[in-house]
């Protein structure tokens, strides 16, 4: 499947100029943390107050792992994220317990996610999913800024049954007009790429990224 377009999500949002900034740039969606040990968490009332700093057209993303179902919950009620991002261990059933739409996360290079093989198999539990989201394996669970081997999605990218692609993973302007070029992705995911600190966006990385994507599809589109 090809895309005129790579969609972009900026994940890890924690104030509300750097909500605006995202839009500004042309993103189309930004991720609330809902990861009790990560530097961008969230709270509920901190949530529902960036969610109404949240123009029109840009889609918010509710990101959570391993999080207990009547937490996913009260985010889908109070906070109305468009989309959740399951980004740990979560079955499929867990997925589709809350009627929501859902990306599941897979991180490569983690046991049992080392070859191109098992990468389908894995993903394949996840048909339901609304997107595939690829992230490196890394100890904690995400943000990392750490890179995978994107030959580890060649069996993924070919199959006839793959759901839309979202690429993640030690994105930033320098890298990712390449990554775009090689695999085509659905979307791409950002978060640590374009800050300053944890938690803090820079505005400057997420105009220099979005410029940079843009690269990626211009050469995308030449063939
Ligand atoms: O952003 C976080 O703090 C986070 C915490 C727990 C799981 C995932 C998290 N973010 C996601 O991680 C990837 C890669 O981020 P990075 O660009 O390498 O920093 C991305 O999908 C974020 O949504």
């Amino acid at each position: 499947m090809s895309y005129p377009r790579t969609r972009v999500k900026i994940c890890g949002l924690t104030r509300p100029q750097d909500i605006m900034a995202a839009a500004r740039a042309g993103a189309d969606a930004v991720g609330f943390v809902f990861y009790p040990q990560s530097s961008r968490l969230l709270g509920l009332e901190q949530a529902r107050s960036l969610r109404a700093a949240v123009p029109a057209f840009v889609d918010v993303v509710a990101l959570f792992v391993n999080a207990p179902s009547q937490d996913v919950q009260a985010v889908i009620d109070q906070v109305r994220p468009g989309l959740l991002q399951f980004h740990g261990d979560e079955s499929p059933e867990y997925c589709a317990s809350f009627g929501h739409p859902y990306m599941r996360a897979f991180r490569l290079g983690a046991p049992g996610l080392d070859t191109p093989p098992a990468v389908l198999s894995a993903v394949r539990q996840h048909g339901a999913a609304a997107a595939w989201l690829f992230d490196s394996y890394s100890q904690g669970y995400g943000g990392s800024g750490k890179t995978f081997d994107l030959s580890l999605l060649d069996a993924v990218r070919h199959a006839p049954d793959c759901r839309p692609v979202v690429l993640a993973g030690g994105l930033n302007a320098e890298t990712v007009a390449a990554s775009i070029r090689e695999l085509h992705p659905y979307a791409v995911d950002v978060s640590s790429g374009v800050e300053s600190a944890p938690g803090i966006k820079s505005e400057e990385k997420i105009e220099a990224f979005m410029r940079a994507v843009a690269q990626g599809d211009g050469a995308r589109a030449d063939g």
